[in-house]
């Protein structure tokens, strides 16, 4: 047995977000200053990558064109708990290269890559593919990549269809489309709940949010500054930028979860950041959903019961919800087809139906501001399609402003025609 398992680690390699999040929970219980009682040693990307990898005997060609891919130089000596998402997910991929395996097992790889990277990376891939069995698990069909010679579908837990890559593809596209438009043309948002406090900016002509000369900094490294940006109620904004460039780090100074937001000159919902209002104050305007949310729900209440959070804005629930909540909060579960799941805790389910759920529990109570921040990750083409038409819709009710984070160029939100590039706040 022991010999199975080592063998197994030398030829094969395997990237999915659970391994990301192994990881994580290793290197912070590594870290945890509480059960060691001495100051801990961060543990840099560079012992993350080479802890078991002689990065002498790797190839130089092989080894610059992942650092380079990556901007691994810049990584290199940077804590690992303090990445975020993309750069997170980079080293993974990074390490899975550079242990040069037999057999190389992708769970949505591309998932939180900014575009460049994820251009290049599929080219490294190509180019490995000739000596490496990829085994790609993925829910957009148009990331197969053509070196692909076989497409499994899968279906409640089992194979549902095999066949050979081959013009198949196009046809399955094709059906996916229509079934996409099908989902578009019958969706209708579950309503507010009137009984509910759902507040409003105390002045509607003010800018929902107001940020003047905005800057985050961690010691020397400064992630932006000088980013002026005011948001009128009913604008709707994408920010984009690569991975590192800040867009969490901002989104997270409106939500009041970057403690940054203190020694910024901030206004939001009518109050002036750091002049006695708390963090909840903020909050009940706000729906949020991100990566890092998603992985720090580690709650384990049921499907209805995350869902119905959404409306006291807490992790888990631990407030009596009104009868009506619950049957609210049940439409959005049937809007999601997962009401057959509403008692399941949602520690068991899927991934991709957490996703669904979380995305629920941001838009329940209809906020007046949805900030999402790579909200489709491991969704599949039919529930990335409708999670995208019910932001819209939401946008277009007319009481929710969004605020938009994402990197796949093709999951585009109609309602939103104002673009915050953190590149232009690049120091
Ligand atoms: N607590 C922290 N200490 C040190 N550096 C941090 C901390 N939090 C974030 N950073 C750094 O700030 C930079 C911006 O992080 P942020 O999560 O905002 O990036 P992002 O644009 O959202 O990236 P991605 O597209 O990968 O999600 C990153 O380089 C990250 O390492």
């Amino acid at each position: 047995m022991l010999r199975a398992t080592k063998k197994l680690t030398e030829d094969f390699a395997w990237v999915s977000v659970e391994q990301q999040l192994a990881l994580i929970e290793a290197v912070k219980i590594k870290e945890c200053a509480d059960i060691l009682d001495i100051i801990p040693v961060p543990t840099s990307v560079e012992d993350i990558l080479f802890g078991s990898i002689d990065p002498t005997a790797l190839a130089p060609s092989l080894r610059d064109e992942v650092y380079d891919i990556f901007s691994l130089s810049a990584l290199l000596a940077r804590p690992f708990r303090v990445l975020s998402t993309g750069e997170t997910r980079k080293v993974l991929l990074a390490k899975a290269i550079f242990q040069q395996p037999k057999l190389m097992i992708l769970d949505e790889p591309w998932d939180g890559l900014d575009s460049q990277a994820k251009a290049r990376l599929a080219n490294l891939f190509a180019q490995l593919s000739t000596s490496i069995t990829f085994v790609f698990v993925l829910n957009r069909l148009s990331e197969v990549p053509d070196y692909c010679q076989q497409l499994i579908l899968m279906d409640k837990g089992q194979i549902s269809w095999q066949t050979t890559v081959n013009d198949n593809l196009a046809l399955i596209l094709a059906q996916v489309k229509q079934l996409q438009h099908l989902q578009q043309t019958t969706l209708t948002l579950p309503s507010r709940d009137s009984d509910s406090f759902a507040p409003r900016p105390l002045d509607e002509t003010l800018p929902l949010v107001k940020l003047t000369n905005g800057k985050v900094q961690y010691g020397a490294h400064i992630v932006f500054q000088n980013l002026n940006w005011t948001i009128l109620p009913q604008q709707h904004w994408q920010v984009t930028g690569p991975n590192g460039s800040g867009k969490t780090c901002l989104l997270n100074l409106i939500t009041g979860d970057n403690p940054q937001c203190y020694v910024n000159d901030i206004f939001e919902f009518g109050f002036k950041r750091g002049s006695g209002e708390s963090i909840w104050q903020i909050k009940q305007y706000i729906g949020y959903m991100s990566n890092a949310f998603h992985l720090g729900y580690t709650v384990n209440c049921s499907a209805l019961h995350v869902v119905l959070s959404g409306y006291y804005d807490s992790v888990g629930l631990y407030q009596t919800p009104s009868s009506r909540q619950i049957a609210l909060a049940k439409q959005w579960l049937t809007l999601m087809a997962l009401e057959h799941q509403a008692q399941v805790p949602f520690q068991q389910m899927s991934f991709g139906d957490q996703r669904l759920v979380l995305i629920a529990r941001a838009m329940v109570k209809h906020p007046t501001m949805l900030i999402l921040d790579e909200p489709c990750n491991g969704l599949d083409d039919i529930n990335r399609l409708k999670v995208l038409a019910l932001i819209d819709l939401l946008a277009r009710e007319g009481s929710t402003t969004l605020l938009y984070v994402n990197h796949h160029q093709e999951d585009v939100i109609p309602s939103i025609k104002h673009h915050l590039s953190m590149l232009d706040y690049k120091v």
